[in-house]
């Protein structure tokens, strides 16, 4: 699959913090039986790792991506935990040569014009807008898709069930991100009813 591909899976990819390990699964399961597939876990908690292995192993029908990664030492460690695709907020040489090696679909993340030709210029044509809202949003997004026509995006950051419409209705946009899948207090409260329910609307928006 490449990165094209995986922007293909749904219309929202779920930004996911795992705070405790023994919720990972169950969380995994209530959002693939939602309908969503693809599911970051972010290295933004101790268990991160720890969570997509476990995702990987019990989880056959997800598609078990790593965020948040901010070196090549971290994309390193969250391929042989079992992710098989990664998200970051930005792009350094250095990550850009660890995902090379190893052929795995990644977004980049980009915030202005110049950063999303670096990682254009490093093989990465879908980039994450990141943060989203905060450095234009929509409006960005058409301005970028004059002089950046072939450059596809996952925006994410401050993106939720009231706003994606209008970002998947541009054509240089396949899929958002967001964590308003994830609810901390419902995946705490291990409300997967609920969680499945987010994520059924999630994939009916377009
Ligand atoms: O952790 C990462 O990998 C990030 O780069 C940031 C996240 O994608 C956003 O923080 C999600 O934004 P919200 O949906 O507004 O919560």
């Amino acid at each position: 699959m490449n990165a094209l591909e995986l922007l293909e899976q749904s219309p929202v990819m779920p930004v996911i913090v795992i705070q405790n390990i023994d919720t990972a699964v169950e969380l995994a399961q209530a959002l693939v039986a939602g309908g969503v597939r693809s599911l970051e876990i972010t290295l933004r908690s101790d268990a991160a790792l720890q969570a997509i292995t476990a995702i990987s192993q019990e989880v056959p029908e997800a598609l078990v991506g790593v965020g948040t990664i901010r070196n090549a030492r971290q994309w390193d460690a969250a391929v042989k935990a079992g992710a098989r695709f990664g998200v970051s907020p930005g792009l350094t040489a250095d990550i850009a040569a660890a995902v090379q090696a190893t052929g795995l679909p990644f977004l980049p993340g980009v915030a202005t014009a110049s950063e999303s030709m670096y990682a254009a210029d490093q093989g990465f044509t879908v980039q994450k807008l990141f943060p989203a809202e905060a450095v234009g949003g929509v409006a960005l997004l058409k301005a970028l898709q004059g002089p950046l026509p072939d450059i596809v995006f996952c925006p994410t950051g401050g993106i939720n069930a009231g706003n994606a419409a209008k970002y998947l209705a541009l054509s240089n946009v396949k899929c958002v991100g967001g964590s308003w899948l994830t609810p901390p207090e419902a995946v705490l409260g291990q409300q997967w009813e609920v969680i499945t329910q987010l994520a059924k609307q999630a994939c009916e928006i377009r």
